[in-house]
């Protein structure tokens, strides 16, 4: 029996308005777009995008700098809403897009994990479940009393990634993030999403590393200047994308 639909991208367009002039002030921009004065090119992320992905599967989303990856993954996870045709989804996302963007820089580790748990939703008992998971996965013991401000940019990234994937989520979505962090630390980042996986969580993930992307995924979707170039096997996709 399949498994069930878990993420719908239905026709999906996604424009953005890029303002064509410069201005020399915020007063002078106030002013002529009041005047409506200002003009605006047209540039479209995201043309006609359209794939599903099923209970457990991996997705892998690959192409060129600038190619729409951000953009898809933000429509999923609600950050963005398509200007044209609809993203469905059904479950939780623990959405792992901008690393450390909930943390607030002067508050210590140990109340950053709290404040982000609170943000995905989670109690504070249930956070205290999971504290010593957390403080275990990142490696910062010694540390959880530091405010964040002083991490460097890869501890950040490990007390964001440990905090992201507590508990089972229906659906994690991770852009970029494991190239964050040294190798050792990435590896074991993988390790933890491939357990999810077993766990049946579907995973969408946007990495430059196509090998990283074949050992991770059974599905691939292929931007190119925001059009899906291929959609379909990971190792078919991945190979057609070497040779490109
Ligand atoms: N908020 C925005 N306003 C205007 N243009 C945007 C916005 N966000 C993205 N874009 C543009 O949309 C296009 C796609 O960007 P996106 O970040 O999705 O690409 P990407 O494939 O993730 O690129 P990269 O590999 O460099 O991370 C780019 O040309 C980018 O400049």
């Amino acid at each position: 029996m399949e498994k069930p639909i878990m993420i719908q991208a239905d026709h999906v367009y996604m424009k953005f308005s890029l303002s064509s002039e410069k201005f020399d002030s915020f007063k002078e921009y106030v002013i002529k777009s009041i005047k409506k004065q200002v003009s605006y090119d047209e540039f479209w992320a995201l043309k006609d995008v359209s794939f599903e992905l099923r209970k457990g599967d991996a997705l892998g989303l690959i192409g060129l700098n600038g190619s729409g990856k951000s953009t898809m993954l933000k429509t999923i996870a609600g950050v963005l809403k398509p200007t044209k045709g609809s993203v469905t989804v059904n479950g939780s996302i623990a959405p792992l897009i901008e690393l450390g963007a909930g943390f607030d820089m002067d508050l210590t580790a140990r109340e950053n994990v709290f404040l982000n748990g609170a943000l995905l939703g989670y109690s504070r008992k249930q956070m205290q479940e999971y504290y010593d998971d957390i403080v275990e996965f990142s490696e910062l013991k010694d540390f959880m009393d530091v405010p964040v401000k002083n991490f460097s940019s890869g501890m950040v990234s490990r007390l964001a990634f440990a905090i992201a994937t507590i508990g089972t989520p229906d659906i994690l979505i991770v852009d970029e993030v494991l190239s964050v962090g040294d190798f050792r630390f990435q590896e074991k980042c993988e390790q933890r999403i491939q357990k999810m996986m077993n766990g049946e969580t579907t995973i969408l993930f946007v990495s430059h590393n196509i090998n990283q992307v074949e050992k991770l995924c059974n599905k691939i979707v292929w931007l190119e200047k925001g059009v899906v170039k291929a959609f379909g096997d990971a190792k078919e996709i991945a190979e057609e994308y070497r040779n490109s």
